[in-house]
């Protein structure tokens, strides 16, 4: 197996260089670095595509900048980069080439994999995803009773859901108006009956989701599915109510879906990174095959970016040597993405994935430990709401938490204020600047004393500032702009990868969950005994048995 990048980067030059710079902008303050540098807000920003991104508000100062580029350049990134982009196997673990940039690439395009260009087979599938979702729209495509499909539920779990899931719900006012997508995800029953209730089965299609097609949970929910199906319209009915999106086409035939109602996708997509594959069938369902077409573009558009700009103005790279710098010199354990657009409330549960399951890792590609920290704990919600709930941590709490912010210019739909004066919207961006302006500014005790606030209360009000946050902000939430954005996380999580030298495209650590639910699922249900488990797991065992009513 081949190292990825580089190892040992805390032993280079340029490593050593952040270090010696590192205590200067630990005691700078973002109060000082505006005073001192005026031009400095309108200076660090960058833009790629639609998107522009502040970045000023970070603890950084112009020198900063240059030594991570200089560490990231030196540990080989964009050569790793290219490889990755050229199809190489640069997930080791698995010996894959990690190629969701193909799914974006125009037909004229030519990216050879094992000597078989993939363009023509990524655009044939997209030609059948078309196909399918343009007969469901138009109602050519009917249920076993004769009427149209009026709802489509995906079944699938992790990547199989948390994207297109997000971007349905951010991409609502793009969607078709008699079609409603539903997902389910969960093994926990109450997910697929509180989703079935009130629908009816002889309008409603299933997409069953999954890479492997053999996710206990996917599989699980879609045989219940199927038995929801057979019961009201009898087994023949299957075909007209059942899709599956797979790499896995033995495993589709055996769950007896037609392999011609499958669409494919290919080892080489990571399921964090499918949202631009057949994953994404609910997206385009949703929104039309010219929109999703829209979307990939989008990407498309970031992909380009990534691959061509310079270190020092290059979008997702700049993110990622920012996420990389507080997780390793600040020591920030967590990261928080707070979209100021509700239609982007599960975006922060998209990035989860994104990151945490590509770099929570501690391995380098060579197997040994790593010698930096790894990814930072994302989460977020979506503001204002958070800002009445959480944020008193991000002002005045301990930890340092990096932020992004991202808001749009214009909203899909207004309304205007209480007094009639203005616009809702307006007030939404008005507590993003809000919010961003007294993490990085604060407030100090003067000029809380100056406000004639009583003394024994001046300490409880001051507000340190110096919090650092990231502003991506677009024109508007649209297909595109939204697939912008997807893509630009994307490569900041590869940069942090990159740097870290880890394969941010395997996934070991989930796979011991999962075969022991297997064994204990047969001790739950009582078909073997719970002798030789650890003393906790069998005592839970037993309550767990002894307190759940009789199953039958
Ligand atoms: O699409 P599937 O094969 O069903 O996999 C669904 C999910 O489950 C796995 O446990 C992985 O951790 C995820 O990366 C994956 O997205």
């Amino acid at each position: 197996m081949t190292t990825s990048v580089h190892s040992d980067i805390t032993t280079r030059l340029e490593w050593l260089n952040l270090q010696a710079h590192f205590p200067d902008v630990a005691t700078g303050h973002l109060r000082g670095y505006f005073d001192g540098d005026p031009a400095r807000g309108g200076d660090l920003t960058v833009t790629a595509g639609d998107l522009f991104i502040d970045y000023s508000l970070n603890r950084i100062d112009r020198r900063t900048l240059r030594l991570l580029t200089e560490l990231a350049s030196a540990v080989g990134i964009e050569e790793y980069r290219d490889r990755m982009l050229d199809g190489a196997p640069v997930n080791t673990t698995e010996n894959r080439a990690v190629l969701h940039t193909a799914l974006r690439l125009p037909p004229e395009m030519e990216l050879l994999v094992d000597g078989r260009s993939v363009v023509p087979d990524v655009h044939r599938v997209l030609g059948r995803m078309g196909d399918f979702t343009d007969r469901l729209r138009n109602g050519q495509w009917r249920g076993a009773t004769g009427q149209r499909i009026t709802t489509v539920v995906n079944i699938g779990i992790g990547g199989s859901d948390l994207g297109p899931r997000m971007a349905c719900q951010a991409l609502r006012n793009f969607t078709h108006p008699d079609i409603r997508v539903k997902f389910v995800s969960n093994v926990d029953p109450a997910d697929l009956l509180g989703t079935l209730d009130g629908i009816d089965p002889a309008t409603t299609l299933f997409i069953v989701a999954s890479k492997t097609f053999t996710t206990i949970e996917t599989l699980t929910n879609a045989t219940a599915a199927r038995s929801w199906i057979t019961a009201q319209l009898g087994d023949q009915a299957v075909p007209q109510h059942f899709v599956a999106v797979s790499t896995n086409a033995v495993e589709v035939a055996k769950f007896g879906i037609d392999p011609t109602n499958m669409f494919e996708f290919w080892d080489w997509v990571g399921g964090r990174y499918s949202i631009s594959s057949a994953i994404g069938l609910p997206v385009m369902v949703a929104i039309g095959r010219e929109a999703f077409g829209e979307f990939l573009s989008g990407m498309h558009t970031i992909d380009r970016h990534f691959a061509e700009a310079p270190l020092e103005a290059n979008a997702p790279v700049i993110l990622g040597l920012l996420g990389f710098w507080y997780s390793n010199f600040f020591g920030a354990e967590t990261r928080a993405v707070l979209p100021y657009a509700n239609d982007l409330a599960r975006f922060p549960a998209y990035l989860q994935q994104l990151a945490m399951e590509s770099n929570g890792k501690a391995v380098q590609t060579n197997g040994e430990p790593v010698d930096t920290s790894t990814s930072a704990i994302w989460w977020g919600e979506p503001g204002t709401n958070g800002q009445h709930a959480f944020y008193q941590l991000l002002h005045q709490g301990t930890r340092l938490v990096p932020t992004d912010f991202i808001g749009f210019a214009e909203p899909a739909e207004d309304l205007l204020t209480i007094d009639g004066d203005g616009s809702m919207h307006d007030i939404l961006i008005s507590n993003l600047l809000a919010q961003r302006r007294v993490l990085a500014f604060g407030r100090t005790s003067d000029e809380i004393t100056a406000h004639g606030v009583p003394t024994d209360l001046v300490p409880h009000k001051v507000m340190p500032g110096n919090r650092p946050s990231t502003t991506i902000l677009a024109p508007k939430l649209t297909p595109n702009t939204l697939g912008q954005m997807i893509a630009l996380y994307e490569h900041q999580v590869f940069t942090e990868g990159a740097l870290t030298n880890i394969n941010s495209f395997d996934q070991w650590g989930v796979e011991l969950g999962k075969e022991q639910a297997l064994q204990l699922h047969s001790v739950v249900s009582g078909r073997t005994s719970a002798a030789g488990l650890d003393s906790s797991t069998a005592s839970i065992v037993e309550w767990y048995q002894s307190t759940r009513p009789d199953k039958s």
